[in-house]
């Protein structure tokens, strides 16, 4: 028997059914349009947490972890250790997710936790690495023995904004019985964002560059899930963190980095996280309820800052146009991952512990979101989500000041560079450290990109100082030679769902895996 939390509901369901965790990612989304959930989050005791994994590797902590929340009988333990150590073995640091210090000078208390030494230098190949490698496994075991026939074939669909269509692409390419398609919004991601995806040769992996916003694309990979006919017909699976194993593979970091800046100690600690479809502070959320002692997740937002509003005023409102910032993977309007959070809350203060009632409550709000454009929660959910997650938002301005003040403070390494979307979570944590005043509070502030992928705000913000030369101090050698690459890509000329179905459709037949 699995147990609790080795078991799947979607965030929308008013009935008892639940999923397997291999069910749940595969398919992805659920058929009534929610998220899945494991309904328990498994308690980890402070003896565990400080006298074991404390100790770990990432790779250990990454298994210890993982292990609570998918049944061994599907896959046993040799299995998942296995599935782990190939997915971090392509990182360019022994630590996965080192840490740095004394980036702003003698703050000596904020440690910025980088998440961008995967293959394609952001922090979501941490979760996109392991998530290629167990489509691999799930579909290896489906098929073994199967003629070539009728062996199961995924087709992969996801949206972008600059990060998520390579870390999938890199995690995907070349692997056996899975296509990849990736929408992006012409024109609204980075130069080497783009270079990234479509200079990729392998012929089961297409990018869409779609006319329109992030939340277009998103809109329609979730309107495909919900197509009975071609989810039937082309089994489509998921690689945005609406897959639940994303939020997974990204708990490992928080539990890591904490036991880093602490010495392994119980102490004070708040994370900052620049977000946008708030999947990576969701995974923080996670680390906290199974038992980490974190004093307050921290989400940092661009000028979209539909998250902030929320914790001001309880309006979860869908702004009317996506602002166009400098931290563009974050220019989102609506934040997919954000209904997992409000179902713990809607479950805990409104249904009384009933997960059906919960499932109704979401559902409700879901409904009035997509016929009124926002949904109001009461004080009490507010009160709820305060207790775990402050908010702060910052300019465009700020950004770049941001990135300029680190350059110039820096002491060890002396002229750190960070890229746009840490810099929101930099200043973010300055005014906290701020308005707390207190030393002794260790800030964890998650880099989530290098700052190669975002060479106009870098620029803008540092061109002024003679010493500096993007190509020298910045681009990796790997990057640098993308330019010279053939980019292979498709438009779609408005954001319509049954013309990025046609170009699937066309495009597989090319591919004829
Ligand atoms: C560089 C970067 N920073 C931050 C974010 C925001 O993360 P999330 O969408 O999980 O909130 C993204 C996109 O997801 C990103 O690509
Ligand atoms: N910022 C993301 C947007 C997609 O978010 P995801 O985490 O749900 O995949 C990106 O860079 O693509």
């Amino acid at each position: 028997m699995p147990s609790p939390s080795q078991v799947y509901r979607s965030t929308r369901s008013s009935s008892n059914e639940t999923k397997s965790f291999e069910e749940a990612v595969i398919q992805g989304l659920a058929t009534d349009g929610g998220l899945f959930i494991p309904p328990t989050i498994p308690q980890v005791s402070e003896e565990t947490l400080f006298n074991k994994w404390s100790k770990l590797s990432f790779q250990e902590l990454a298994f210890e972890i993982m292990r609570l929340y998918v049944d061994p009988k599907e896959i046993p333990d040799a299995d998942l250790k296995t599935l782990i150590n190939n997915s971090y073995s392509t990182f360019r640091s022994n630590d996965v997710t080192p840490l740095a210090k004394n980036v702003t000078g003698d703050k000596e208390n904020l440690h910025i936790l980088e998440l961008f030494h995967g293959p394609t230098y952001a922090f979501k190949d941490v979760a996109l690495q392991f998530v290629g490698n167990l489509f691999e496994y799930f579909l290896q075991r489906t098929n073994k023995g199967l003629p070539e026939d009728q062996k199961k074939k995924i087709t992969v669909v996801g949206a972008t904004s600059g990060d998520t269509g390579s870390a999938a692409i890199y995690g995907l390419r070349g692997k056996k019985d899975v296509s990849v398609f990736i929408l992006y919004p012409t024109g609204r991601i980075s130069p080497i964002q783009e270079e990234q995806m479509t200079t990729v040769p392998d012929k089961n992996v297409q990018t869409l560059s779609v006319k329109g916003t992030f939340d277009n694309c998103q809109d329609i990979v979730k309107a495909i899930f919900g197509d009975k006919d071609f989810n039937s017909k082309h089994n489509v699976g998921a690689v945005n963190s609406i897959n639940w194993a994303r939020i997974l593979a990204q708990i490992t970091y928080y539990f890591y980095s904490y036991f880093k800046a602490t010495g392994g100690k119980k102490d004070k600690v708040k994370f900052v996280v620049p977000s946008g479809n708030f999947g990576d502070i969701l995974a923080g959320y996670f680390a906290k309820k199974m038992g980490l002692p974190v004093k307050k997740l921290v989400i940092a937002t661009n000028a979209n800052d539909i998250l902030d509003r929320f914790l001001k005023s309880g309006t979860y409102e869908r702004s009317d146009e996506v602002a166009a910032t400098y931290s563009p993977a974050m220019d989102i309007l609506i934040s997919s991952n954000f209904e997992r959070l409000l179902w713990y809350l809607a479950r805990e203060y409104i249904a009384n512990g009933d997960d059906l009632k919960a499932g109704e409550t979401i559902n409700n709000w879901f409904n009035q979101l997509k016929t009124e454009g926002k949904f109001q929660v009461n004080q009490t959910v507010i009160n709820g989500a305060l207790n775990d997650f402050a908010s702060e938002r910052v300019s465009n301005e700020q950004t770049l000041e941001t990135i300029k003040k680190v350059y110039e403070i820096s002491e060890n390494p002396k002229h750190y560079i960070i890229d746009p979307h840490t810099a929101v979570g930099v200043c973010a944590t300055e005014r906290l450290i701020s308005a707390d005043n207190d030393s002794s509070i260790n800030y964890i502030t998650l880099s989530t990109a290098h700052p190669a992928k975002f060479a106009d705000a870098v620029n803008n913000a540092l061109s002024s100082f003679p010493d500096y030369s993007f190509d020298k101090d910045v681009l990796p050698a790997e990057l640098k030679k993308l330019s010279t690459l053939e980019k292979r890509l498709k438009f779609v000329e408005k954001p319509d769902v049954t013309l990025v179905k046609a170009a699937i459709e066309e495009e597989l037949a090319k591919m004829d895996l």
